[in-house]
């Protein structure tokens, strides 16, 4: 498979380290209020991307932090007048009702910033002995100048660099590019103790020190949006490498902004829809559907309009399906259409498959995915049983690469409360002896489409097929 590194600027063929093994770490969400649709783009892209090396047959260490102690964490917590902690804890249950919904896959582990105190001192501690860090009352800086390699993942100059570098009021650096490694605590702010005094760590630091923890001083594949390039992922590679002389991470992806009116979606500008806000009035994967129908490097406009043409074009794809399952069960006239369906189909897979190979063209696969509906829905009822199955496993497996298709199941037996409530009425009626209302409402509920079914366990209900 070819993926595009950032760190070298071309498509790279991707090999892990270990065999059979894919260690990634994506930088996940500072966890002070619900995600956004922008936020939820790498979840989207990175999570397909595990998934399809699941496919191909890896083993994949997938981890994703959460970033719970931070500025923003801070600043939120102090307003709603409750500890940092009680912030995180409310956040990331919220993160996790969120991603489930989108279909994520839950990473292998989510460590999280605060728990992970004692690897980060000594981290730094380590690039303090080997003269990379200096501390200044209570402050650690990291001495960017010291690694020569600084700025290659951002392919930006020191003289870029130094133009913009700033220096907050209070910041005690040799040098305006060097960054904080260590914070010494404020008044109002949660603090640990260290050998420097009482503070946090940085944010930078955080994200080294779970990577390397979880997965090791080298890792296959760093992930997180464009944004984080610089300095985030560039000052993560300085400490790494400062500390361990060894590359920290192999394959550096990044994904496009998701844009509003093409401006970046973001908290700062007020111009985002939350995730919950969202997936609460649509399907939640038809924003999944909507992100990949993009390929994840680009930048992608958000729109209430676009989200329902996503709708209406994830429908087409159930609606396919339930078809073959339908067509399965029941049976069809002929199988006059089996060569060339099954023909298409493989055909549209190798595709497929091809666009997925070549730094995860998801846009150009989805529009396979679709030419697969379109025959599906032309041949379906001039096929055999056998064909029909082929096709509908084969639309299955490419869903499932994607995330979608998985609530199926789910859907399908769902009662709707107002159906629920008529047969809850006709228990009433049998209850009292009314045996002529509860025959009426029984063929109301027939003539909805629904029968019911009094069993020595009690009353069922089903829906006709
Ligand atoms: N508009 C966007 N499009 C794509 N990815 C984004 C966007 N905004 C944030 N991200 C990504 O979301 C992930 C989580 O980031 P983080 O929690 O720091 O964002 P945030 O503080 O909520 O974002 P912001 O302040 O930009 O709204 C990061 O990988 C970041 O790059
Ligand atoms: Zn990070």
């Amino acid at each position: 498979m070819k993926l595009y590194n950032t760190l070298t600027m071309t498509k790279e063929e991707f090999e892990p380290l270990e065999q059979g093994k894919v260690k990634m770490y994506v930088c996940g969400p500072t966890v002070y209020d619900f995600i956004h649709i922008g936020n939820a783009r790498p979840l989207i892209v990175f999570d397909t991307l595990r998934r399809y090396f699941e496919y191909k047959g890896y083993e994949v260490l997938y981890i994703q932090n959460f970033t719970d102690i931070e500025d923003k964490m801070i600043n939120r917590a102090n307003k709603e007048g409750i500890t940092v902690f009680e912030l995180a804890e409310r956040f990331i249950n919220e993160y996790y009702k969120d991603a489930d919904r989108l279909n994520v896959r839950r990473a292998t582990r989510n460590p999280r910033a605060t728990e992970e105190i004692e690897d980060m001192i000594n981290l730094i501690q380590r690039l303090l002995d080997r003269g990379y860090a200096y501390v200044v009352d209570g402050d650690v800086y990291f001495r960017t100048r010291k690694f020569a390699e600084y700025g290659k993942l951002s392919h930006k100059n020191i003289e870029e660099l130094i133009a913009g570098a700033r220096v907050d009021p209070g910041e005690k650096k040799e040098d305006p590019l060097d960054f904080a490694l260590w914070k010494a605590k404020k008044q109002g702010e949660p603090a640990w103790i260290s050998p420097w005094g009482e503070g946090r760590p940085g944010w930078h630091i955080e994200c080294s020190v779970m990577a390397m923890k979880y997965l090791g001083e080298t890792i296959d594949i760093h992930a997180g949006g464009q944004d984080l390039i610089f300095p985030h992922h560039e000052n993560e590679i300085a400490q790494s490498e400062a500390a361990t002389g060894k590359p920290f991470a192999r394959f550096w992806l990044h994904n496009g902004y998701v844009n509003i009116n093409n401006e970046k979606m973001s908290k700062s500008l007020g111009n985002f829809f939350t995730v919950r806000e969202i997936i609460e009035k649509y399907h939640p994967e038809a924003l999944r559907l909507f992100m990949l129908q993009a390929h994840y490097r680009k930048p992608l406009n958000f729109s209430i309009d676009l989200i329902q043409q996503a709708e209406s074009a994830l429908k087409r794809i159930y609606t396919c399906y339930e078809n073959l399952e339908n067509l399965i069960k029941n049976g069809t006239m002929s199988d006059s259409s089996d060569k060339e369906l099954q023909a298409s189909l493989e055909i549209l897979k190798a595709r497929f498959i091809e666009a997925m190979e070549d730094d995860l063209n998801t846009a150009e696969a989805t529009g396979y995915l679709f030419e697969m509906v379109r025959e599906i829905n032309t041949h379906a009822n001039t096929c055999s049983k056998e064909v029909l199955i082929f096709a509908k496993d084969i639309l299955k497996e490419l869903c499932s690469i994607l995330g979608i298709l998985e609530q199926y199941e789910e859907k399908k037996d769902e009662i709707p409360p107002e159906i629920l409530e008529l047969v809850e009425k006709r228990n009433e009626a049998r209850k009292a002896k009314n045996f002529l209302e509860a025959d009426r409402i029984r063929d109301e509920l027939k003539s909805l489409g629904y029968i019911v079914l009094d069993t020595p366990q009690g009353t069922k209900v089903e829906r006709v097929k």
